[in-house]
């Protein structure tokens, strides 16, 4: 089943386990938020804007199939932008939500929808390089469009532990991007369709990505896996 149009994305989402009217509604602020934001400053492709629902609400919401965040757990996401997945998932799960993101304009934005819709009590904006935020246990990690797989892992493993949920939304590269890490690392995940774009899959994995002792190493290990392709 894809999701072919806005009003089978508001369809499948208001289906969707635990989400309410209000719920809705909220989302639906988000679409208006975003869209009047998009005026000021560059958050979502143009040609996305008359397609809310489907490129981004229920594409976000449809990683919930692979995690069930309860109160406590820890989302982490990483390069949020205009709030995909990150705020989508704060909205329909009752899980703390962390927002990572650089930039500053982007950071005003995220801090304002949290204050928007309520959320400061278990959502928060880490405003900063993924570099610089201390080491986090997450829970779940999300990324949707922020950096090609082994760039991510890399930065990003040291959040992570034998029980962290990936949720990674990898488009129409998935399976290659896949293939181009260690094989170490390619073991914890699996790929998963997206029902929001036909040649979409995502990355879908559980464990710790252990780091190698150094970040050449970790390219060394990539390198070899991509030659033995
Ligand atoms: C292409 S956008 C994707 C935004 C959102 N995830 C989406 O799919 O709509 C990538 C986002 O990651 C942020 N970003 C890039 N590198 C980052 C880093 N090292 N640390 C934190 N945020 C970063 C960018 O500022 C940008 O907002």
């Amino acid at each position: 089943m894809i999701i072919g149009n806005e009003d089978q994305a508001r369809a499948w989402v208001s289906a969707f386990p635990g989400v309410s009217r209000e719920t809705m509604t909220a989302l639906e602020a988000l679409v208006a938020y975003v869209t009047e934001e998009a005026r000021h400053q560059n958050l979502v492709s143009a040609a996305t804007l008359g397609s809310m629902w489907q490129r981004h609400i229920a594409d976000s919401a449809q990683l919930l199939r692979f995690a069930e965040p309860k109160p406590g757990e820890h989302w982490i996401d990483l390069g949020s932008g205009a709030g995909f997945p990150g705020l989508v998932v704060a909205l329909i799960a009752p899980c703390r939500v962390t927002l990572v993101e650089s930039r500053g304009l982007r950071i005003a934005y995220l801090n304002r929808a949290i204050d928007l819709f309520g959320l400061s009590d278990r959502v928060d904006v880490a405003g900063m390089a993924l570099d610089k935020l201390p080491a986090i246990e997450a829970d779940y990690i999300s990324a949707r469009a922020f950096a090609p797989l082994p760039r991510l892992l890399e930065g990003a493993g040291r959040f992570s532990t034998e029980k962290t949920r990936w949720l990674l939304p990898k488009g129409r590269n998935a399976r290659t991007e896949l293939e181009s890490i260690a094989p170490s690392w390619q073991k914890l995940f699996h790929v998963e369709q997206s029902l929001t774009d036909a040649d979409a899959a995502i990355l879908v994995g559980t464990g710790r990505v252990a780091q190698p002792e150094s970040r050449k190493a970790a390219r060394r290990q990539t390198r070899r896996a991509y030659r033995s392709k």
